[in-house]
């Protein structure tokens, strides 16, 4: 059942796939371009209750999971704070996601995202 694709959705989700796009590219290690595993993490599992990254990100795109840009950004979010939840600050995660979370901060702004109010581009 291809669900319907309203208006919104598609302009929506080719904003999306735009943001995705921009952040993944900081990701050059590909740090978050997959769920982390326990097997590089040990008991990541356990800590991280809502594990999120880019590969899921896009998968709720192309699902229509998102009715706007708030909900993208705290899934970005939610990515960037878990690597700082699970990875000590002298790790090389714990400092790719403090500059991650930078660049969507700037990316994803208020004011920005007040300038997608309807009709206006
Ligand atoms: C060293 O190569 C990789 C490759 C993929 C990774 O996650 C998808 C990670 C990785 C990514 C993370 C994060 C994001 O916390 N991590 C934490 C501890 C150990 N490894 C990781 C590392």
């Amino acid at each position: 059942l291809t669900k319907f694709h309203t208006e919104d959705n598609t302009h929506l989700n080719a904003c999306l796939d735009h943001l995705l796009l921009t952040l993944s590219r900081k990701d050059k290690e590909g740090f978050f371009q997959y769920p982390v595993t326990d097997q590089f993490a040990p008991g990541y599992s356990q800590i991280i209750t809502r594990p999120m990254d880019f590969s899921t990100m896009k998968k709720k795109i192309i699902q229509d999971d998102y009715s706007n840009v708030i909900e993208f950004r705290s899934d970005f979010e939610l990515m960037c704070e878990n690597a700082m939840k699970y990875n000590r600050p002298d790790t090389i995660y714990w400092r790719a996601a403090k500059k991650l979370l930078a660049t969507g901060a700037k990316l994803m702004n208020k004011d920005k995202l007040l300038s997608f109010r309807r009709g206006v581009e």
